[in-house]
């Protein structure tokens, strides 16, 4: 599929986390055009902890090994500053899983020990138009952590992961209408990414039928729907002994992928933005909102009518993001 046209300068991508599960499944899929699209070469920037080195530089042999047309260099760093010189793409997919004992003010200081220097590094040496994700977890306040600490980079350039949950939320509204994935559009995340996110089907459009006529059925709704969406990381975990990695793999090409080529005409995906206050949302939190994209900038999509269902669980996943951000604050993380 890789159609290289010449002379297209090729564009920075920094993985973090790169000998990890979801780094091996994401980067061949960046390195074969999937990602940026079948004319744009790529090099890659991987970056790991001095542990991860080795299995990093395995896998950039292996990168080397499928002679992807549009590869044009790999490069295997341990240090942040390095690795973000020059990125136009950044996804930080490197983080510190949550370990036994651990309280979830635990888990957000030791990855802001992971986030802050990572912003910090970005602000110093990335490209001026770089775009970075965070899927690394919790996504969205690492995302907040990140952009926080790299003041001179626009907070717009800054997103975190929900484009998983969206599509989870897409394949669940599928089967329940008996239709194909293809033909449902216009689901949205709202909140974070967590079990308190709101995926809202009132807005679909489900092989030309309103979402809103399957959310008829509440108890499918609320007790199946949301709950199904909601806990799907952990029901993986659960099934496969480690979390999801393909999917969460695929979900950051396809978030990259319509962030740089545009959403489809009609259509809206989900990411987790810097609020400007839409919906109610508290201003300056890293929350997922319906969103479209011109291939530069994320906008929200406005004018949505949220019914109280909707209202009360979006603002309740809201607020667990917001008590986030005052658990960074309080530890000077951002
Ligand atoms: N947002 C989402 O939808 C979503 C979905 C699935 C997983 N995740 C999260 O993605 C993260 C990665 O998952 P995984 O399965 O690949 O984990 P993993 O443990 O297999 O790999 C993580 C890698 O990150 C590396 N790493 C740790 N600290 C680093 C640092 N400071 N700099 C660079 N690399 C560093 C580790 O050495 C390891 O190789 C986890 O936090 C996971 O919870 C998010
Ligand atoms: O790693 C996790 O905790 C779950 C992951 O974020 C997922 O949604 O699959």
């Amino acid at each position: 599929m890789t159609t290289r046209t010449p002379g297209k300068s090729p564009v920075t991508v920094t993985v973090t986390g790169a000998a990890g599960q979801i780094g091996y499944a994401l980067l061949f899929r960046i390195a074969s055009g999937q990602m940026l699209g079948a004319d744009t070469p790529v090099r890659l920037n991987l970056l790991e902890i001095p542990q991860g080195v080795a299995a990093a530089e395995g896998t950039a042999m292996e990168l080397d090994d499928c002679a992807f047309p549009l590869l044009t260099g790999i490069d295997v760093y341990d240090d942040a500053r390095a690795a973000f010189d020059g990125a136009n793409v950044a996804l930080l997919v490197g983080a510190r899983p949550r370990g036994p004992g651990m309280e979830r003010a635990d888990l957000l200081e030791a990855n802001g020990g992971i986030f802050k220097p990572q912003g910090e590094a970005i602000n110093a040496g990335a490209a001026d138009d770089v775009r970075v994700l965070v899927v690394g977890n919790p996504a969205n306040t690492n995302a907040l952590i990140a952009a926080s600490n790299a003041p001179d980079v626009p907070k717009s350039r800054f997103t975190a992961m929900t484009r998983l949950d969206h599509n989870r939320a897409l394949a669940q509204v599928a089967r329940r209408a008996g239709v194909s994935v293809a033909d449902v559009r216009r689901v949205s995340i709202w909140g974070n990414h967590s079990a308190s996110q709101y995926p809202d089907v009132f807005h679909a459009d489900v092989a030309g039928r309103p979402g809103a006529e399957l959310a008829e059925d509440r108890a499918w709704l609320l007790d199946e729907f949301v709950p199904t969406v909601a806990k799907r990381g952990a029901a993986i975990i659960d099934a496969r002994g480690s979390s999801s990695a393909a999917s969460a793999a695929n979900a950051a090409v396809d978030h990259v992928h319509d962030w740089v080529l545009g959403t489809p005409d009609g259509d809206w995906t989900s990411a987790g933005i810097w609020s400007d206050g839409s919906y109610g949302a508290p201003e300056g939190i890293m929350a997922s909102f319906p969103v479209t994209s011109d291939g530069q900038e994320w906008s929200v999509v406005q004018g949505l009518e949220i019914n109280d269902v909707s209202r009360e669980r979006i603002d309740a996943s809201m607020a667990e993001l917001a008590d986030e951000r005052e658990a960074v604050r309080a530890l000077g993380l951002i």
